[in-house]
């Protein structure tokens, strides 16, 4: 077997563990354009996800990070209730940097060519802008800017399904949803992250912030009166509710040492390193995770209102309902003594098995 074949077989390894349909790797030296599209399942319908722009110190990095976030698009959609199925992309690169139109308009035909098996929006690192520039190539895409007739930037609708998710979780551990008082750090303070805390702070929540772009830690410390706190001080500090809203893998087993929250409830995807691990060992500790990709679907719905053309009602009902699917899982997870996630996951999964029987019908 030649070094080649070794690699290939590797990559197609991860893709079959990880259950993945299909990986499509995209290459256009023109414009720069390095990016995998991921496509988990599409049992349910074609797989919506994200476009994240990031620096990845590698391949195989990027070809991590795509797999997990696909997959985790799979359970999100199917969990809320959405004809979607899940897939996801990440382009290498720095979006400050690197970013251009062109590779923008390059990706969309690669999107194109996918002939509607995919659909893209908006992730770190991509703007509504850009989903306007792959709109330019291909009409699979959503999260276009509002002037143009789209839904605009999901992060709004994502803030509000986590500060439910909060809410819920809330109410589990303290008998009241009733916020003020209660103190939450959220790391990474960009879309989501400022909308959260706008919201957090409007119910008089002590808010504790951090995030790698000092500047914008300044900017948001002014205008929220939010406080500020070192990035090697959060999985320590005594605060209720720990918020990831960054990137993912933050909860592992050497934050969860240090953790004296009694919640974990945020935006990031994948904020587990390892579902069954440390789904587990925050069980063991009591401390209460609100499964991320429940809580942050806000998005994906308004996404799917886009696509659908049922509009901004329905976004906002669909978004209401993350409050109760959230206090669902809490009671199943107690009701069989299994973290949350294991809850979410099994939901999630009888949704695709069940539909995928009713598919095999004429
Ligand atoms: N935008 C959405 O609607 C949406 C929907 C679902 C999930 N999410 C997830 O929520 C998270 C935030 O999304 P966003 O749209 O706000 O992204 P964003 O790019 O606007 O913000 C991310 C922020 O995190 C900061 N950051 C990056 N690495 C960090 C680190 N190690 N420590 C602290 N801060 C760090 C960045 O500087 C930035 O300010 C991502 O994981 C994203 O996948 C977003």
């Amino acid at each position: 077997m030649s070094a080649n074949s070794a690699v290939v077989n590797s990559v197609l390894d991860q893709i079959g563990a990880s259950g993945h349909k299909k990986v499509v790797y995209c290459n256009d030296p023109d414009t720069g354009l390095r990016a995998i599209i991921a496509i988990h399942d599409t049992t349910l319908g074609p797989a919506l996800g994200g476009t994240r722009m990031w620096s990845y110190a590698s391949e195989g990095e990027a070809l991590e990070d795509v797999l997990r976030l696909s997959r985790g698009m799979t359970y999100k959609a199917a969990i809320t209730g959405l004809n979607l199925g899940g897939g996801n992309a990440v382009i290498i690169g720095d979006s400050r940097k690197d970013k251009t139109e062109s590779m923008m308009r390059s990706y969309g035909r690669f999107i194109k060519n996918l002939n509607g098996e995919f659909i893209t929006a908006e992730d770190v690192g991509t703007t509504t802008r850009d989903m306007e520039y792959i709109g330019m190539e291909t009409q699979h895409v959503t999260g276009v800017p509002e002037s143009i007739g789209g839904a605009g930037d999901p992060a709004p609708h994502t803030a509000k399904g986590v500060y439910l998710g909060i809410k819920a979780c809330v109410k589990e551990v303290f008998g009241t949803d009733m916020l003020a008082g209660r103190s939450v750090v959220v790391q990474g303070i960009g879309r989501v992250g400022e909308h959260l805390i706008e919201l957090l702070r409007a119910e008089n929540v002590e808010v504790y912030i951090s995030d790698i772009d000092e500047e914008r830690v300044q900017h948001i410390a002014r205008t929220y009166k939010a406080k500020p706190i070192a990035a090697d001080k959060i999985f320590g500090l005594n605060a209720d509710i720990y918020a990831p809203c960054a990137l993912g893998a933050t909860v592992n087993e050497k934050t969860i040492q240090k953790m004296n929250f009694a919640i974990i409830a945020g935006s990031a995807n994948n904020q587990l390193a390892d579902e069954q691990a440390h789904g587990k060992l925050l069980l063991d500790k009591g401390i209460l995770f609100a499964p991320d990709y429940l809580i942050n679907a806000g998005g994906l719905i308004s996404c799917y209102s886009e696509l659908t053309g049922y509009g901004k009602k329905r976004t906002i009902q669909l978004t209401e309902n993350i409050y109760n699917a959230t206090r669902d899982v809490i009671k199943m997870s107690k009701k069989d003594n299994i973290p949350t996630i294991w809850a979410a996951n099994r939901i999630a999964e009888q949704r695709i098995i069940d539909i995928k029987k009713i598919k095999s019908s004429f």
